[in-house]
């Protein structure tokens, strides 16, 4: 029996909004919303449906039948197959609208916030190249364009040193150029991909899990230091050393060459071994005079210039007199405690990766900061009444956890300790909204601003004041 197709076509519909998760939003002729892809709000388009759901679609755009005025052209030849920068075919200051817009909305819908005046979001001055952090993958079955899949001649080369395609955990879409990251990223991955070809370095295949190379990673700092990491399917010394020392030799202002070599199913490398190769097993970034030393494995904002800016909002928002107790939760490797300790009695961190909260007191200790302590541990666990009766009551809490937002024990725990002001910083206002709600019953939100970290996606950071009522 033939499947009935559920695919449905719709033509000529107007794109209405921007929604969640980088999506765009259009109305179909039943009234049901429906979720694109690869639409600009106010584009006029023919649209395929790829799900139905009871309340909605998604679909995908077949045909741009009149281009909205929001609309730029894509300056990189790989957007719409890499997932990337979603965001590239609409004008940055609507991307600031969109982006400011779902903040609003977070805010007034899940968390019900009373807002007070919203500052317009902070804008990135750079609109490309904002990365100090790539991943790139190595595939030895390169993802094909259509043109070569419907070309008759053999592709020889199908080596691939890219990203994955969107939702395609074995697909790599070798990258020419990438304009996340300045120079020398495209360069050096390039020729890296040549070289290692050239000279047969087998291509990892992540679904018959064969192959040399899996991935390589570039990290860059504001002063000029640049990390690379290779990371090695299995140990072979010998073209492990001939792919080192051509990058070594190619690229003399590699600061910090390391590689790990990692038989495991996935290629994470936080529980391997990084082996240093050549110069320092880190980069430093300074900030206001600050160091901070970054290991492979340790978190730093991937936009350098935007984390100085969210940094000095969220340092605002906490008011400090140089008299409070503060605690910085989800502190990573302690850049805003120590960001905020001169204008603070003490400051406490807390984070659950132990390399991290190494790298928090060393950093501390090179910036001759006496005034900070850093802990280790999952919040939940140990932001208790214990650990408060220990270390004090804050009267400031400084928090930014990752996407998931916090834990409903740490915020009752908030609750519970009720500082005077809370500053929740956040990659994802849906879980900051949730964690809002919560905190209603003893908390006003006084200060929200959204920050643009990552310019060319629908991802937007924002900071908010919670004082008490
Ligand atoms: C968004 S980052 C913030 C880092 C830091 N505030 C900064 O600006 O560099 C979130 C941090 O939370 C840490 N983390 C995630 N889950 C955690 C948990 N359950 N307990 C403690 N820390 C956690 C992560 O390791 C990461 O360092």
């Amino acid at each position: 029996m033939a499947r009935k197709n559920k695919k449905q076509v719709f033509e000529n519909i107007e794109v209405i909004d921007a929604g969640a998760k980088g999506k765009s939003i259009a109305k179909a002729p039943d009234g049901k919303v429906i979720f694109l892809n690869n639409a600009v709000p106010g584009d006029v388009i023919d649209i395929r449906t790829t799900k139905k759901r009871k309340a909605y679609y998604e679909g995908t755009a077949t045909n741009l039948i009149k281009p909205s005025s929001k609309r730029v052209e894509p300056i990189c030849k790989h957007f719409g197959t890499c997932g990337g920068c979603k965001w590239q075919f609409m004008g940055y200051e609507h991307q600031l609208d969109y982006k400011q817009q779902e903040v609003m909305n977070n805010l007034t819908r899940i968390g019900k916030v009373d807002l007070p005046e919203v500052t317009p979001i902070l804008g990135s001055a750079e609109q490309f190249f904002y990365r100090n952090k790539m991943e790139f993958s190595f595939s030895d079955s390169r993802w094909l364009s259509l043109e070569e899949i419907q070309n008759d001649e053999e592709i020889k080369d199908r080596n691939a040193l890219g990203f994955h395609i969107p939702g395609m955990w074995d697909k790599i879409l070798d990258i020419d150029t990438c304009y996340l990251q300045a120079d020398p990223s495209n360069a050096i991955r390039n020729k890296v991909r040549d070289f290692a070809t050239q000279n047969n370095l087998s291509f990892y295949n992540a679904r018959n899990q064969t192959g040399l190379l899996r991935t390589l990673m570039i990290r860059t700092t504001s002063t000029g230091e640049i990390m690379v990491l290779v990371q090695f399917f299995f140990d072979d010394a010998e073209k492990r050393n001939l792919l080192l020392d051509y990058i070594k030799t190619e690229f003399p202002e590699i600061t910090s060459l390391q590689y790990v070599v990692n038989g495991k199913g996935n290629d994470t490398i936080y529980d391997q071994d990084v082996i240093c190769y050549h110069g320092k097993d880190h980069i430093t970034e300074e900030m206001e005079g600050l160091q901070f030393k970054i290991n492979a494995k340790s978190f730093y904002q991937t936009n350098s210039d935007q984390a100085y800016e969210l940094y000095k909002i969220t340092r605002d928002f906490a008011q400090l007199t140089g008299e409070e107790l503060v605690y910085d939760l989800y502190t990573g490797t302690g850049t805003i405690a120590q960001f905020v300790a001169k204008q603070a009695k003490k400051v406490i961190g807390v984070e659950a990766v132990p390399e991290a909260i190494e790298d928090a007191k060393e950093n501390a200790r090179n910036n001759k900061i006496d005034n900070t302590e850093f802990y280790v541990g999952d919040m939940k666990k140990v932001f208790t009444k214990d650990f408060i009766a220990t270390h004090g009551q804050p009267e400031v809490v400084i928090t930014d956890p990752p996407r998931d937002g916090m834990h409903k024990d740490v915020v009752q725990q908030l609750l519970n300790i009720a500082p005077a002001k809370i500053v929740y910083v956040s990659c994802n206002s849906a879980t900051q909204a949730r964690d809002l709600a919560l905190l209603d019953e003893a908390y006003k939100v006084t200060k929200v601003q959204p920050v643009d970290m990552f310019p060319q996606t629908h991802h937007v950071e924002n900071v908010v004041l919670l004082e008490k009522r």
